[in-house]
């Protein structure tokens, strides 16, 4: 699904990444872990292409992601943050439809789409709500419906459970996991959970020092 080859990244001369290899298998559950600063984030970031590899070789489906349109590569590729970035002027409903103006598939397409996930994340009462009136779970499965919009092949989350209470951490986490099956997507997650690092079938990767290591299935 996607490959990272002998690929380095640096902030001026700060190097994140040196030499390293990391890849995601179709249908894939992966976690990854590291210490904080070890550039976690960093690593999707290069995934999604919101920043560039100074060195190596990234392919999604065999693809150099560098000769995939930025816009086709985020209809493959839906992402999850943990301070879940909802526009607090729009509604539950327009965030979510807003991804897939983007990408400019059929209104009529979408609507139907977003209604759907909406009441597959168990909110579709507040379809006309805004964001600040929700709590923080369920603002979390409203960016997890609006990164599902243009059903992905890749779903990449980083740390989405940090904001949450262990509770609802457990639910988002399972909705995810859940959704990995039915919606037949890929995931990585960046998460320090336990219970998701012990999760049955999670392939665990761990970053340190700049590279990247696959553990073993759990
Ligand atoms: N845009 C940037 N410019 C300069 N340095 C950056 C930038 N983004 C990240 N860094 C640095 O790169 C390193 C890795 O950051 P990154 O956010 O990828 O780590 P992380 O593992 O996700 O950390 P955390 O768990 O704390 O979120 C850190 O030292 C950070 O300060």
């Amino acid at each position: 699904m996607i490959q990272m080859s002998k690929v380095t990244k640096r902030y001026g001369s700060d190097v994140v990444l040196q030499n390293a290899d990391f890849h995601l298998e179709t249908g894939d559950f992966a976690v990854l872990q590291g210490l904080s600063g070890s550039g976690k984030s960093s690593l999707l970031k290069l995934l999604y292409r919101e920043t560039e590899a100074d060195e190596g070789d990234i392919r999604f489906r065999q693809i150099p992601i560098s000769q995939i349109l930025k816009h086709v590569l985020r209809r493959e590729i839906g992402v999850v943050f943990q301070a879940y970035r909802l526009i607090e002027q729009k509604t539950v409903f327009e965030n979510i439809i807003l991804a897939g103006r983007a990408v400019g598939t059929p209104m009529e397409e979408i609507e139907r789409e977003a209604m759907r996930l909406l009441e597959r994340v168990g909110l579709a009462d507040k379809k006309t709500a805004f964001p600040n009136s929700l709590s923080g779970g369920q603002q979390q499965r409203v960016a997890i419906a609006r990164a599902l919009l243009n059903k992905p092949g890749l779903l990449l989350a980083d740390e989405p459970t940090g904001n949450l209470d262990k509770e609802t951490a457990a639910d988002i986490l399972q909705l995810l996991k859940e959704l990995h099956e039915e919606e037949n997507m890929t995931m990585l997650i960046v998460t320090h959970d336990e219970l998701l690092l012990k999760q049955q079938h999670a392939k665990i990767w761990t970053i340190e020092d700049g590279r990247l290591h696959e553990q073993a299935f759990s």
